[in-house]
């Protein structure tokens, strides 16, 4: 009765959806999902559940900026509306476009460990193609030719994170993009929200009870208002194999790409 009740309560006349304030630009596979729904603890923070893919998809794109807004969950003044969808973050057209909606739109681009990132890509791509019976071929098909890296593969691209940052770099200052570490919100989330918050310039509303180890889940999972949330069976799942010598072989590849992106965003990460 009372979800009824609830369910029936007028909105308030000036609540209403709104283009996002901020958006979480990528990485694909970088933990955008967690991130989010974290964010979404705050009660200042209203979130589009589902990926917009607005800026990288130009039949969504032609739409325009009603569409967009039409995408996006009802708020209140005051509330800052976020969306995610990590195909932003390599698409070509996505930085220009985001400048042009707003200025002043917060980018959040959360990192993880690219080699990392790389076989979590290909093992969400594998999958898939399980799912519908269709036949992939081992990660190290992919990733090598002739023993060397094939820098053509998609899922390689996607890890190139310098190449990436330096396009939005051309239509957003540094400082208005957050970098996430990844690796750190999977082991201890709590910190990295802090600081989300405070670059966001939201009050500390986020606190270290809305947070707890699932040992079933092997992930933080989420508390809020009594509710209990873990991320779905697509998050953490266990990654196909890769062998020692070609994961030696990309991470030495990946050394100064890495360095690259670390003296761009001005700090280092303890990847591979
Ligand atoms: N709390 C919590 N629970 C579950 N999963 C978590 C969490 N925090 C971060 N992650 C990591 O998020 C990774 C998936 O990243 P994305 O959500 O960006 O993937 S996607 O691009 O939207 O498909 C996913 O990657 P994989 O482990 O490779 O599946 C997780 O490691």
């Amino acid at each position: 009765l009372r979800g009824l009740r609830a369910a029936a309560a007028p909105l308030p006349v000036n609540a209403t959806q709104r283009l996002p304030g901020a958006i979480i630009i990528g990485v694909r596979k970088g933990g955008t999902r967690a991130l989010l729904e974290m964010l979404n603890l705050h009660p200042d923070v209203e979130v589009a559940k589902a990926e917009v893919h607005f800026f990288n998809r130009d039949e969504n794109y032609r739409r325009g900026l009603s569409w967009y807004r039409a995408q996006m969950p009802v708020s209140l003044p005051g509330q800052l509306t976020v969306e995610k969808t990590p195909g932003y973050f390599a698409s070509p057209e996505a930085p220009g476009r985001a400048r042009d909606m707003d200025p002043a739109v917060q980018l959040l681009l959360i990192v993880r460990d690219p080699a990392e990132r790389l076989v979590s890509d290909y093992t969400q791509v594998l999958h898939n193609r399980r799912q519908r019976d269709k036949p992939y071929p081992p990660l190290e098909e992919l990733l090598l030719r002739n023993g060397r890296i094939d820098a053509s593969y998609k899922a390689l691209q996607r890890s190139l994170y310098h190449l990436h940052l330096g396009r939005w770099l051309a239509h957003f200052p540094r400082a208005q993009i957050h970098v996430v570490d990844g690796d750190a919100l999977i082991k201890d989330p709590f910190p990295e929200l802090l600081r989300v918050e405070r670059f966001l310039g939201l009050p500390p509303r986020i606190s270290i009870s809305n947070f707890y180890f699932n040992v079933t889940k092997g992930f933080y999972c989420l508390l809020s208002a009594g509710r209990d949330k873990c991320l779905d069976e697509s998050k953490g799942r266990p990654h196909a194999p890769i062998g020692r010598s070609a994961l030696r072989t990309l991470c030495r590849f990946l050394e100064e790409p890495n360095r690259l992106f670390f003296s761009m965003v001005g700090r280092s990460f303890a990847w591979c």
